[in-house]
């Protein structure tokens, strides 16, 4: 009996695109939390989707990198290998992570590029005074006190994205509207 991929349940249908949705911004700008929400949006919608953790990935694929310019874009080119992957086998592949660096994620807008695989950069452009406030993991207070240093968007560079897919504001909306926000863009383009 001959099986049809597009409509038998549990088989891969090539109908449905996949893409790498990269949400760039400054730590607790609201990456994680913005691409956890998305991805229970287009669950909900039955398509398949993989958040990609920086700091899971930091662990395991890119163990043993720091935070210099170089370390930063190996760990950024990494992920945007596997994310292409992902996404060119129909993966919604969504990565919270900062790729504070201009060259790193145009590198990895090339390597989608190359292969025909859609590619959506976001910028979170949650401002440090902000960020700081939240400061999630403690980052920003032990800046303060001397403790790290070379902290994106405090004294080390955060390029911001000229002219990303999508910015969002996320001072100024919920949670829940900036990621309704991001799957109405990927419903325009036919990705969600
Ligand atoms: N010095 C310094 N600068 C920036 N971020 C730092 C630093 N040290 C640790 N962290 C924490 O590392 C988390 C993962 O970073 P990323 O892999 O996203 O960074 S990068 O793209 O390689 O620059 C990143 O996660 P998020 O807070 O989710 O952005 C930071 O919390
Ligand atoms: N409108 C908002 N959008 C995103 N996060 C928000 C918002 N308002 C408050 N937050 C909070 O800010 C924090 C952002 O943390 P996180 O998503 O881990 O940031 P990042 O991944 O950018 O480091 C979370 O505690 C989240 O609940």
């Amino acid at each position: 009996m001959k099986t049809d991929a597009r409509t038998t349940p549990g088989i891969y249908c090539t109908c449905r695109p996949g893409a790498t949705i990269w949400l760039t911004g400054l730590p607790s700008a609201g990456k994680t939390t913005i691409a956890r929400e998305l991805a229970l949006l287009l669950r909900s919608r039955s398509r398949r989707v993989e958040v990609l953790d920086g700091d899971e990935i930091r662990r395991f694929l890119s163990a043993g990198l720091g935070f210099s310019r170089a370390d930063r874009n190996t760990n950024v080119q990494r992920i945007g290998l596997v994310a292409e992957v992902l996404a060119r086998n129909g993966v919604l592949a969504v990565v919270p992570v900062i790729a504070p660096y201009a060259d790193s994620r145009a590198a990895v807008r090339e390597r989608h590029r190359a292969s025909g695989t859609p590619y959506v950069e976001v910028h979170v452009a949650t401002p440090v005074e902000v960020c700081s406030v939240r400061d999630v993991k403690g980052l920003y207070a032990r800046q303060a006190a001397g403790q790290i240093s070379g902290l994106t968007g405090v004294d080390d560079p955060y390029e911001e994205p000229e002219s990303p897919d999508l910015r969002i504001d996320s001072q100024h909306q919920s949670v829940r509207e900036s990621a309704t926000a991001l799957y109405a863009l990927l419903t325009e383009r036919g990705l969600a």
